[in-house]
């Protein structure tokens, strides 16, 4: 049996509008691929020699999630007997794992896998559920040895450009490919059903990160340019999405600063959860103005008054629900003094500031925003005591190629 090998890169987004609302249906957000940023998985798998168990083992190695990287081996019959294969083409589609089979993993992680630390073992659970659900068939994990590396470095972990989701796409992809027997010549953009089952597993994954995802950012990762997005609710309680994907008719050069304030996707969303249950009517209200501001955008036409009216209004309306943060406030007061306002990206709570630079932004005072970004810093309390983050920037075109598939 030869190796199979597959590569495959997926890249993180930006949210122009709607973060937060679009977890509420029907609210609308728009967002886009950030192709320039890409997280790359490498998977190759070979016939298994049989160790002194019998058996392959699965190693997987996350060069940049931390310093040193992170790596982990697992005994493939360890993975089996958890159970993980799914068929995602079965009627209703993938079921999510649920918090017991999540706990299984997590222990299989530390007390087989050799790795110490909880935020460690964090990483490694979608990695290890997405390997046991597309590759974990008996007879074919049974009989192979799976090395996976997944290189990050040019996308930031945890900084609301859509890292999770960029993870999982980018390794959902390579595992689907070595399944079908890995990839051809050089990495291509895959056909419309493979789209659809890499964001199915994409989805499977971001979901074991972040509770209930709207989907919005694997979506956008998986098929790249623009996405308009909103949930769906039907009789009976379930859910789905409407999606449209679409190339911006005029591209859209945006500033991305990243404030480096750590923050978490997961408690974010749960917070404004927590606060909606408590004030259904006045946050469905302000999820609403969200949407519209999503929407308009959509409409297309906005000067540059209208555009800096519309991201100032959803910027207020996102500090209004609790998750803007200091360090973002400095940014969007910042571009403010050259006419250019700028919103939080994604969760909040620190992580990533945008500035959408509308056409009538001439070049130099493009320079003077993105130099004027790059020389901020922040101070103040943070969860290990007193901390300084200076702030980086990126200039970069919004939209462009999601998820490639191919083999080297
Ligand atoms: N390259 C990577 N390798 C492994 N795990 C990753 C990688 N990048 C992100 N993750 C996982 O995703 C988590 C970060 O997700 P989080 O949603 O907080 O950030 P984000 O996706 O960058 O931001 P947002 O959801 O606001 O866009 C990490 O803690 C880690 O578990
Ligand atoms: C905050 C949120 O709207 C976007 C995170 O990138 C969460 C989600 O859509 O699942």
């Amino acid at each position: 049996m030869d190796t199979i090998k597959a590569v495959s890169s997926a890249p993180g987004k930006t949210i122009l509008f709607g973060e937060h609302s679009v977890v509420y249906s029907p609210n609308v957000a728009v967002a886009t691929a950030l192709s320039s940023l890409r997280i790359r998985s490498v998977v190759e798998a070979s016939q298994a020699g049989g160790d002194r168990n019998g058996g392959g083992m699965i190693e997987a190695n996350l060069r940049d999630v931390k310093e040193g990287g992170l790596g982990c081996r697992l005994r493939c019959c360890d993975v089996l007997e958890l159970e993980l294969w799914a068929d995602e083409e079965a009627e209703g589609g993938l079921v999510p794992l649920g918090e017991e089979k999540i706990s299984q993993i997590r222990k299989l992680v530390k007390e087989k896998g050799g790795v110490g630390e909880e935020e460690d073992v964090t990483p490694l659970v979608p990695l290890v559920a997405l390997v046991g659900g597309v590759l974990g068939k008996k007879e074919w994990l049974e009989r192979r040895n799976v090395k996976i590396t997944v290189h990050s470095k040019s996308l930031p972990v945890g900084s609301g450009l859509g890292s999770s989701a960029a993870f999982c796409v980018s390794l959902s992809a390579a595992l689907l490919s070595v399944r079908e027997g890995g990839g051809e010549g050089v990495e291509a953009v895959p056909g419309r059903e493979e789209l659809e089952k890499i964001n199915t597993w994409g989805y499977h994954g971001e979901s074991i990160i972040h509770g209930a995802p709207s989907g919005i950012d694997n979506t956008v990762s998986t098929y790249g340019g623009c996405v308009k997005m909103r949930r769906v609710l039907h009789e009976g309680g379930a859910g789905s999405t409407e999606k449209e994907i679409f190339k911006l008719e005029e591209p859209i050069e945006v500033l991305i600063t990243n404030t480096f304030v750590p923050k978490s996707t997961k408690g974010l969303v749960a917070g404004v959860r927590r606060r909606w249950e408590g004030e259904r009517g006045v946050y469905e209200a302000i999820f609403k103005a969200m949407s519209e501001i999503s929407e308009s955008f959509l409409r297309g036409g906005w000067t540059l008054e209208g555009m800096n009216e519309n991201v100032r209004v959803a910027q207020g309306l996102l500090r209004t629900i609790g998750v803007s943060h200091p360090a973002l406030e400095m940014v969007v007061e910042t571009s403010r003094v050259y006419g250019v306002e700028s919103k939080l990206t994604g969760a909040g709570g620190g992580g990533c500031a945008i500035s959408i630079l509308h056409k009538k932004v001439d070049e130099e005072t493009r320079q003077k925003v993105e130099k004027a970004m790059g020389g901020l810093a922040w101070e103040g309390e943070g969860e290990g005591g007193r901390e300084r983050r200076t702030f980086e920037v990126v200039r970069t075109e919004a939209g462009g190629r999601g998820v490639t598939v191919g083999s080297w």
